[in-house]
């Protein structure tokens, strides 16, 4: 059993498969508060659901891809067997973490989606370094960007660090707070090697849940 606030078939928004027509499955919970969080009422609440209903309800839809988020999906143990089942029923399946617990029990099928707390977050010191080391290529590393600092804070870590070696490394404008323009034109001016991302869901729907 997970305890799940909602399940959802929408275009995915974020990340390397934006544009994808993907279920969401969001699971309940967040040992963190970001500052910019656009999904807190993923904080409490939700339904506990079996893992046979939970896939019941994903094959409702005509969707190659999934994409397990939250809250924080890893604060629920079993999240890993779900994972599991889901690579297992023949998904792309993907994970956005905050990287503040181990990716490394993940199942190594699904592609984990990590992002590193910028200081404008205010939960940067949650970040669990270690779990750059179990990234790989076929995983996704990602900065939500809030103002300047935040953007230099992120590109010492990417050169620092040689993060786009490790895999794909996306920036993107925390919504409403930082102008997305400004965010590209500093990306060429340095020759970041990121790719930038906006929230294509909230281009096509705004920001209401479920989408
Ligand atoms: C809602 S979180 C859920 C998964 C996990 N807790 C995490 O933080 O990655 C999914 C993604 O949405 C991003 N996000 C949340 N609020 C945002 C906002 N206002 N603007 C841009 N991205 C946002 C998060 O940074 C994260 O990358
Ligand atoms: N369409 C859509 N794509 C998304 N990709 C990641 C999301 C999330 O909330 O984690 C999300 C979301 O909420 N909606
Ligand atoms: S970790 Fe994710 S769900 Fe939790 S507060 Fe931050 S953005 Fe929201
Ligand atoms: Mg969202």
């Amino acid at each position: 059993m997970l305890k799940i606030t909602e399940i959802f078939f929408s275009l995915q928004g974020e990340a390397r498969d934006a544009g994808r027509p993907t279920v969401f499955i969001r699971l309940t919970g967040c040992p963190l508060r970001c500052t910019y969080c656009d999904s807190e009422y993923a904080f409490f609440g939700g339904e506990w659901m079996h893992f046979d209903d939970i896939l019941a309800e994903t094959a409702r839809h005509p969707a190659r891809h999934v994409c397990v988020t939250g809250g924080e999906p890893l604060a629920q143990k079993r999240c890993l067997q779900l994972l599991e089942q889901l690579c297992d029923a023949g998904y792309a399946v993907s994970l956005e973490t905050s990287g503040a617990i181990d990716v490394s029990p993940v199942d190594e099928r699904v592609s984990r989606v990590v992002d590193l707390k910028t200081p404008d977050s205010g939960e940067a010191d949650r970040n669990l370094w270690s779990n750059l080391g179990t990234l790989g290529p076929h995983d996704q590393l990602k900065f939500v960007i809030c103002s300047r600092g935040d953007y230099e804070w992120a590109r010492e870590q990417i050169t620092g660090r040689s993060l786009a070696d490790l895999c794909e490394v996306l920036v993107s404008p925390a919504w409403g707070q930082q102008d997305p323009t400004q965010l590209a034109e500093w990306v060429l001016a340095d020759g970041l090697p990121v790719r930038m991302q906006l929230q294509l869901h909230k281009l096509l729907w705004g920001d209401e849940p479920g989408k």
